[in-house]
């Protein structure tokens, strides 16, 4: 099996950035930039940080009409990202529009229902129910729309896999036991997560705040 982790160089600092891909290359699978990164250094960043030689997973989680969501994927196209987030939420036509405008070897992944959220976080936003029964509908929608997967929390997705046996799951708010939670709400070992068919990890803090991020990531890579 190749590495499953993606971890997740969230900084706004480019000279940071390269320096925590360059301690831990050699024990991940990717690379993973999101907003903090791409809004202060855009598409220049992230080719400075695909000379890694790792794949790199855009997540922007982009969420607006079709047109506007289409046209975001079209411009990101060249980057040729392994991986690109939208948010489930957006809808079946916009879902639907991002997979048509992502360059073909693209993965087009929905958010579903963020790990840093619990059920009384859904009931304030109006969702009534509970997170398995919002992450499924959302993973249904994504599968019915086309696109190549989901992003849930390992708390759900042994179901979701059950149901759509050839998805592609990302799962983040991944913590080592007894790790620090921090923002994260859902959290599930490494090892859970794998065990329950994540196709890759997300994991940003437990490695890039250790003392000795390789060392982290090589830990969590000898659980797996
Ligand atoms: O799409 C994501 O990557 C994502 C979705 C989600 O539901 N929860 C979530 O934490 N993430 C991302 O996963 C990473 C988790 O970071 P840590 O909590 O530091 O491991 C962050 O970069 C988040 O933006």
């Amino acid at each position: 099996m190749s590495n499953p982790i993606y971890v997740a160089i969230d900084t706004p600092d480019l000279d940071h950035a390269k320096a925590m891909a360059d301690q831990v290359r050699r024990h991940v699978g990717g690379l993973k930039l999101g907003l903090e990164f791409f809004v202060a250094h855009g598409q220049p960043g992230v080719r400075e940080m695909a000379r890694f030689g790792l794949p790199i997973f855009l997540d922007l989680k982009l969420h607006d009409i079709p047109n506007t969501v289409a046209k975001a994927v079209q411009a990101l196209a060249p980057l040729q990202p392994a991986i690109l987030t939208v948010h489930a939420a957006g809808g079946r036509a916009m879902l639907e529009g991002a997979k048509a405008a992502a360059a073909p070897g693209t993965k087009v992944v929905a958010v579903t229902m963020l790990t840093s959220l619990d059920t009384t976080d859904l009931a304030a936003t109006g969702v009534v129910g509970n997170a398995h029964d919002q992450v499924l509908r959302l993973a249904d929608l994504a599968r019915e729309a086309g696109i190549d997967g989901i992003v849930c929390s390992g708390e759900e997705v042994g179901a979701v896999h059950a149901r759509w046996p050839k998805g592609f799951f990302v799962v983040p708010g991944v913590r080592m036991a007894g790790g620090s939670v921090g923002d994260q709400k859902r959290v599930v070992t490494p090892r859970a997560a794998t065990d329950a068919g994540a196709s890759i990890l997300v994991i940003g803090r437990p490695i890039t705040q250790a003392d000795d991020p390789d060392a982290a990531a090589r830990a969590i890579v000898a659980t797996l």
